[in-house]
């Protein structure tokens, strides 16, 4: 049978994009977007979360050298601060449409349900594909309390066109961190209510405590094993946050980041037999679904892989080459890091901290307090702190886990080693700048 395309992929995001540019090469290919050109990270998540981020910790480092030459810290002006994201934003939906169309690759947008295994119907018509790949992304859970409706999510808040007063964040993971520290910042009062004792439990708690004064310090107030039980609201910006252990409190606004569910709503799965659980579609080692010319990557897939820009482009790659027969390897990942961009920033790559610790005759695990050396002194970050995993059975860097500032340099120094497998004397044998955050690598082993 002919089809319309050789492939179809749903979603405009950074996954369903590295895709199409890879198959477009030698297939057909057709990109279907519901929303905006581009997908979640540079409209409504990574880059402008970042942009906000990089002026915000301009500003911190000049409170880190308030007695060491400038004692005027500079304040935010969150108006001028947005306007700069959208110097930004505001060309992404146009460009990434514009790169499609100049590359060759069809477009349509328009929200995609499947009606067979090889047949959508977006935008009024129904076209058809060999080949369909499921990359819709995720979307924030919105916790199912009364008065839910009044939650704003991470998306109104990238948007925000003046800071409100009193912001409050349910969830103590990525989200609620990076979007707490940058409301500090730039002068917000800021309340987070999480529903257990941990934040970013992906970290060490070691270094979760850390940061949590770290931010307690900025002023962040943090409503630990506390359950917000019901939202009610009066007039335009004041909701009243009612919680199981403490007496209700007035915010302006409040934000659900308590996670995200994939995209799956109205694709029509189910009636054509793809499978998938709450946490996403079902795929194999080779990211094929169960109707085996359906495949599936990034944020949308229920796979325990990282749910980051980078693994959703490396899995569009992949899925290219399956596609085009030019691989037939279940999917490898690299060493991935991971950086919680919070002020400082905390990161890691490779074995968990607790992982080694299991392992003591295997691993040995070097714990620094860096905040003293020179590279930390000259950028007054008294806090600096950085964990080396070592596999002792071939000297080879295992993992590590820092917080600090300018984490994600020395995070990706790390990725790099972990990645090419060096051992100590390879990784150290190259010429960094001197003094540069990489000119330290060697006195980590
Ligand atoms: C606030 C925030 C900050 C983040 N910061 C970082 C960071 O610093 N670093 C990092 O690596 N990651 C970060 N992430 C995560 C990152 O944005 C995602 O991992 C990444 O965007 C996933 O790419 P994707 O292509 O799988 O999905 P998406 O980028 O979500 O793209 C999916 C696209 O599919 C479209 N779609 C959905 N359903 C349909 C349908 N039925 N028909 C047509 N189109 C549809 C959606 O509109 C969307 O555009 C952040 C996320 C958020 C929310
Ligand atoms: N810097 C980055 O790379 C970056 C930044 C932002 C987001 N992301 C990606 O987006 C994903 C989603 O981020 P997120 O912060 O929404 O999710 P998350 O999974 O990181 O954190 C969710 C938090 O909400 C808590 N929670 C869950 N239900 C709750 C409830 N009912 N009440 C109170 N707390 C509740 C969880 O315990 C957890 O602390 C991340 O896991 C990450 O993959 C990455």
């Amino acid at each position: 049978m002919a089809y319309d395309y050789d492939t179809i992929i749903i979603g405009g995001g950074p996954g369903g994009l590295a895709a199409a540019y890879a198959l477009n090469r030698a297939q057909k290919v057709l990109v279907v977007e519901g929303n905006l050109w581009g997908g979640t990270c540079p409209n409504f998540g990574c880059d402008p979360k970042k942009m906000l981020y990089g002026v915000i910790e301009t500003k911190r480092q000049a409170v880190r050298y308030q007695n060491s030459g400038l004692p005027e810290a500079p304040t935010v002006d969150w108006p001028a601060l947005m306007r700069f994201k959208h110097s930004y934003t505001d060309k992404i939906p146009t460009g990434t449409a514009a790169g499609l169309k100049a590359a060759g690759i069809a477009q349509i947008h328009g929200r995609a349900s499947f009606v067979d295994a090889h047949t959508l119907t977006v935008a009024g018509q129904q076209v058809t594909g060999a080949q369909i790949i499921i990359a819709t992304g995720a979307t924030p859970t919105i916790p199912d309390i009364p008065g839910k409706d009044a939650f704003q999510t991470s998306t109104d808040f990238l948007d925000l066109p003046h800071l409100p007063k009193k912001i409050g964040f349910v969830g103590a993971g990525y989200v609620a961190i990076e979007l707490a520290n940058i409301a500090a910042e730039a002068g917000a009062e800021v309340h987070i209510f999480q529903h257990n004792n941990r934040l970013l439990r992906g970290f060490p708690q070691e270094y979760t405590d850390k940061l949590k004064k770290i931010l307690t310090d900025k002023g962040i107030t943090f409503h630990m094993n506390t359950n917000v039980t019901a939202l009610s609201t009066s007039g335009e910006d004041q909701v009243t946050v009612s919680t199981d252990i403490s007496a209700p409190i007035n915010l302006n606004v409040i934000y659900a980041a308590a996670g995200r569910r994939p995209n799956l709503d109205g694709l029509n799965l189910p009636g054509i037999g793809v499978d998938t659980k709450p946490q996403g579609v079902e795929v194999d080692d080779h990211l094929r679904t169960s109707v085996p010319t359906i495949y599936a990557i990034g944020d949308a897939i229920a796979k325990n892989v990282p749910k980051l820009t980078p693994v959703s482009g490396i899995e569009g790659g992949y899925v290219a080459k399956q596609i085009l027969g030019t691989s037939n390897e279940p999917i490898r990942y690299p060493a991935i890091p991971h950086t919680v961009f919070a002020g400082p920033e905390l990161a890691q790559v490779g074995i968990s901290l607790d992982a080694a610790k299991q392992q003591p005759e295997r691993y040995r695990v070097s714990d620094q307090e860096i905040g003293q050396w020179y590279t930390y002194h000259r950028i007054q970050d008294d806090n600096a702190r950085v964990t080396t995993i070592v596999d002792k059975t071939n000297g080879k860097l295992a993992g590590a886990i820092m917080l600090a500032v300018n984490a994600e340099e020395l995070v990706n120094d790390f990725s790099e080693i972990i990645t090419h497998g060096e051992s100590a004397d390879e990784a150290t044998n190259w010429t960094p700048i001197y003094p540069s955050v990489s000119s330290d690598l060697s006195y980590f082993y």
